[in-house]
């Protein structure tokens, strides 16, 4: 089943508005991927089609190996598509930059920089902040970091190093270092696979409040159901390889959402719901199934 879209009336003055607001910031158009060539050819994807609004929040799901992570690496450029297109804001993706943010199941803080400096990275880094942070923005800079490092708990830890951060700690710094340099897309790759349940349930409601505080168009790839359902406002399953997309759901729970309720009935019906769609009966169960 696939989210059907709002349709957009013609030719009047607030069509304009609703076009902007609806019409997708990434768009992959019939895209599919193999890796390798010839006989050792690996198709990850087969022909998918995905639309992605600025300031949605979409968790992809599914079996390991269908091809999540692919999805990321053709946002990034990292990979091209085998077949297919893909646009962002309306042009084909590659014809201008874009600012892409990441983070990622291990943490890739630099041991050597303090807290403060691993986040303010991106900020002399990346353009258009680079240039200024050599000018006069470095005062800004400092307070922009030390406002994100407060909104996640970190502010007493700016001068420490990661060395003296537990894993949870570590991975609101990455969450923050990925925000810090306001990127159109950001892209999460299991970044809380690491953390035991209860540290990482209180980094998804860190990293919600910081997706609400900031607008972010974010993707996240997950292989834990409850966290996609509980973050994301669409959640993508995906087949089991050659991957494609099964189903496109909206999520409308209340925001900002909270651990209880994951507890409640529509909750667990609807992750029970995704995971019926990725983990196939086996054995007698399947035969049950069949007959
Ligand atoms: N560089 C590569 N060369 C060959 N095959 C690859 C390469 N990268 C990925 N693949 C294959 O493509 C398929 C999709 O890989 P991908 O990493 O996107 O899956 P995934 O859904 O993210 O998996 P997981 O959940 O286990 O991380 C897998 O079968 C994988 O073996």
């Amino acid at each position: 089943m696939t989210v059907s879209r709002p349709l957009v009336a013609q030719n009047t003055a607030q069509t304009t508005d609703i076009a902007n607001l609806t019409s997708p910031l990434v768009r992959f158009e019939d895209v599919s991927v193999s890796y390798g060539n010839g006989e050792n050819a690996t198709l990850a994807l087969t022909p998918t089609t995905l639309s992605v609004t600025k300031g949605d929040f979409i968790a992809l799901v599914g079996p390991s190996g269908c091809g999540k992570s692919t999805i990321l690496k053709l946002v990034s450029e990292l990979l091209q598509p085998s077949s297919g297109y893909i646009y962002f804001a309306g042009r084909e993706l590659g014809a201008k930059p874009i600012r892409v943010g990441m983070a990622f199941q291990s943490s890739t803080l630099l041991p050597w920089l303090t807290i403060r400096d691993n986040v303010m990275l991106p900020l002399k880094i990346v353009r258009p902040f680079r240039q200024q942070y050599r000018s006069k923005r470095r005062g800004e800079f400092k307070d922009k970091v030390d406002a994100l490092l407060e909104q996640v708990g970190l502010i007493d830890f700016a001068e420490k190093h990661p060395w003296q951060l537990s894993g949870g700690m570590m991975q609101r710094a990455n969450l923050c270092r990925a925000l810090v340099h306001e990127p159109d897309l950001l892209l999460l790759d299991e970044p809380f696979g690491a953390l035991d349940q209860f540290t990482r349930e209180e980094l998804w409601s860190t990293l919600q409040d910081l997706w609400m505080a900031n607008n972010t168009t974010v993707l996240l790839v997950t292989h834990d159901l409850r966290e996609a359902a509980f973050l994301a406002n669409r959640v993508c399953v995906m087949s089991a390889r050659p991957g494609r997309i099964l189903e496109d759901r909206e999520i409308d729970f209340l925001r900002p959402r909270n651990i209880d309720m994951t507890f409640e009935p529509d909750f667990v019906t609807l992750v029970q719901h995704l995971r019926g769609l990725i983990v196939r009966p086996t054995g007698k169960a399947a035969q049950e199934a069949a007959s």
